[in-house]
């Protein structure tokens, strides 16, 4: 079953076409990698799928249903540098208001809630660091308390903008095998990512894009160097060629 179908999707900012003509389907139980350079519209398509951007053309269902801000079971990790992090708040409170579109506005949080954000806070191993300020917190501990936030939703899919980014090897790899975890959960997972390495060994599908879908297939699939030249705008000299001859 499509969790995520993005449809003929097409966003200008700025007065400039930034994404054209965008198919994708994401499938429960696919962990799909989404690839691109700097610039290719990879956080634009992310944002647009949550619907914090106004699309010129097309449509985004969630579950089958037209994706609305903090009502869809879309769970949201956006790059570290994008979160308050001086914002005085503690661990547990953080992860909390990634519920915050289910508990609804001017209630309390309740057992049920208590129960997802504990949990979430354990998959990603900071149940100890519940009460400390997340300003206080190192980048890796961060990044963990922003995924135990988007999982605290209990969502259908996962999306995810550069998660492995200024993380140590041990911590690329829990939050890694998590996301893997998760895909085979019923749940899907959409992440964008530069670890081409990571993404070819863990992904279970590759969308290259660059202002749009250039090629989409498993990674055993995406042999043609040519789709990865065209995505990067790179020649055969490059070292991401090696990386893809060793692949
Ligand atoms: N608010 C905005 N107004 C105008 N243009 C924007 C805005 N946000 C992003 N852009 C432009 O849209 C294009 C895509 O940006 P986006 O951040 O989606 O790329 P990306 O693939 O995520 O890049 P990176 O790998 O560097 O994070 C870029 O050319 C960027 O300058």
């Amino acid at each position: 079953m499509s969790v995520l179908e993005v449809e003929n999707l097409s966003v200008d900012l700025g007065g400039r076409p930034v994404l054209r003509d965008i198919e994708l389907r994401v499938d429960v139980g696919e962990f799909v990698g989404l690839i691109g350079p700097n610039g290719a519209g990879k956080t634009t398509l992310l944002r647009s799928i949550l619907a914090l951007i106004r699309a010129a053309s097309g449509q985004v269902l969630v579950e089958g249903r037209t994706a609305k801000p903090g009502r869809s079971r879309l769970g949201y990790v956006p790059q570290r540098h994008e979160f308050a992090w001086d914002f005085p708040i503690s661990v547990e409170n953080t992860v909390m208001s990634g519920r915050a579109g289910r508990i609804g506005l001017f209630r309390r949080p309740g057992v049920a809630d208590w129960r997802a954000a504990t949990e979430a806070m354990e998959r990603v191993q900071i149940a100890d660091l519940r009460t400390r300020p997340v300003g206080e917190l190192s980048g890796g501990q961060r990044q963990r308390v922003l995924v135990a936030r988007a999982l605290a939703l209990q969502p259908s899919i996962l999306l995810l903008d550069e998660p492995f980014t200024g993380l140590d090897m041990p911590t690329q790899e829990l939050l890694n095998d998590l996301f893997y975890q998760l895909s085979c959960e019923d749940k899907a997972v959409l992440m964008t990512t530069h670890d081409l390495v990571l993404a070819l060994e863990s992904c279970t599908r590759l969308a290259l894009l660059n202002g749009t879908i250039i090629a989409d297939a498993s990674p055993g699939e995406l042999e043609d160097h040519d789709v990865w030249k065209r995505t990067f705008g790179v020649g055969e000299n490059s070292p991401l060629m090696k990386i893809l001859k060793v692949a």
